[in-house]
């Protein structure tokens, strides 16, 4: 591939992974090798950013084991990472914010790479114009891209009252792009067709479908680890081995917030009702 005329992508999921499974991390690599296999693009990293304990989704447990679950999962990939920004922040983030503090923070580290380059190979008056370009239109030329990975299921939840902030579905579609796997009983393509935002950035949703069909959901885990059932080579190892030594998914963790509505749910029936 010529690495010259690639866009670089950053792969950015979001989500509970209350734990994270092997199909978490298999998203990630079904959604590199299609975005590779378009010629366009290069995957240089992938992070995982596990929500906040503020998102209230009931049975999710504490912020601190979700991470470290996912850390350990991530530690033989050369590419794959997590994130704890979002995790440790007292309430709830909307995923539009999330996106814009990872490009920022992209934005940033190229800068300070090319600073070097500068220093280096004299390339001062480029990075200036690049950076102008930048500011102006938000999106660098050469820069690198940011996309949101996600299943089909959580395309499908744009389409839920009171979820999303229709400006947000907006901003994260058309102004970075999303990489949707498809999920059984998900229609992605359908669902797009049948939206109008989406339909008017299809152009930057790249829906890779997922022939090995694999069903793991972090629900039916935390059911068989309740259960005492064995999960083993449904998540890394290290995984399995984390859920036992801390005691972790009982009948008691899985009541967690059930008696309260989910933040996303909360903020924008208020926000409609006022
Ligand atoms: N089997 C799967 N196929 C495709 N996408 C998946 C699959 N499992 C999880 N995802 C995606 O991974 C991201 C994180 O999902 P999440 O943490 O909710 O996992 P989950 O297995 O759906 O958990 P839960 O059952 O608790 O909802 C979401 O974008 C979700 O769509
Ligand atoms: N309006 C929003 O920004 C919004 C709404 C619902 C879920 N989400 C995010 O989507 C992800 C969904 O995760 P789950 O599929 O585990 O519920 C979470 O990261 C959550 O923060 C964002
Ligand atoms: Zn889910």
């Amino acid at each position: 591939m010529d690495g010259r005329s690639t866009t670089k992508v950053v792969l950015l999921s979001c989500g509970s992974f209350n734990p994270i499974t092997n199909m978490h991390l298999r998203m990630f690599e079904l959604a590199r090798d299609h975005l590779e296999d378009t010629g366009q693009y290069r995957v240089v990293k992938g992070i995982i950013s596990p929500v906040g304990d503020g998102y209230k989704k009931k049975g999710l447990i504490e912020a601190c084991h979700r991470l470290e679950m996912a850390r350990l999962s991530t530690e033989n990939s050369d590419w794959i990472t997590v994130d704890s920004w979002e995790g440790l922040q007292p309430d709830w983030v909307e995923t539009a914010k999330v996106v814009r503090h990872h490009y920022a923070k992209l934005l940033a580290a190229e800068k300070s790479n090319d600073d070097v380059d500068t220093v280096n190979y004299g390339k001062k008056r480029r990075v200036e114009e690049n950076y102008l370009e930048e500011s102006s239109q938000h999106t660098r030329r050469d820069g690198p891209q940011l996309m949101l990975l996600c299943g089909a299921d959580v395309l499908e939840s744009f389409g839920v009252p009171n979820l999303w902030k229709q400006e947000d579905i907006d901003e994260i579609v058309g102004h970075y792009g999303l990489v949707c796997i498809t999920r059984s009983g998900s229609d992605p393509n359908k669902f797009i067709y049948k939206s109008d935002i989406l339909w008017k950035n299809r152009k930057n949703i790249h829906v890779v479908h997922e022939w090995v069909t694999n069903e793991i959901s972090a629900t039916h885990v935390r059911q068989s680890l309740r259960r005492g059932r064995s999960v083993r080579y449904l998540l890394p190892d290290d995984v399995v081995n984390y859920t036992r030594e801390h005691g972790l998914y009982s009948a008691e963790s899985e009541q967690k917030n059930a008696d309260v509505v989910l933040a996303p749910l909360l903020k924008y029936s208020d926000a409609s009702s006022s």
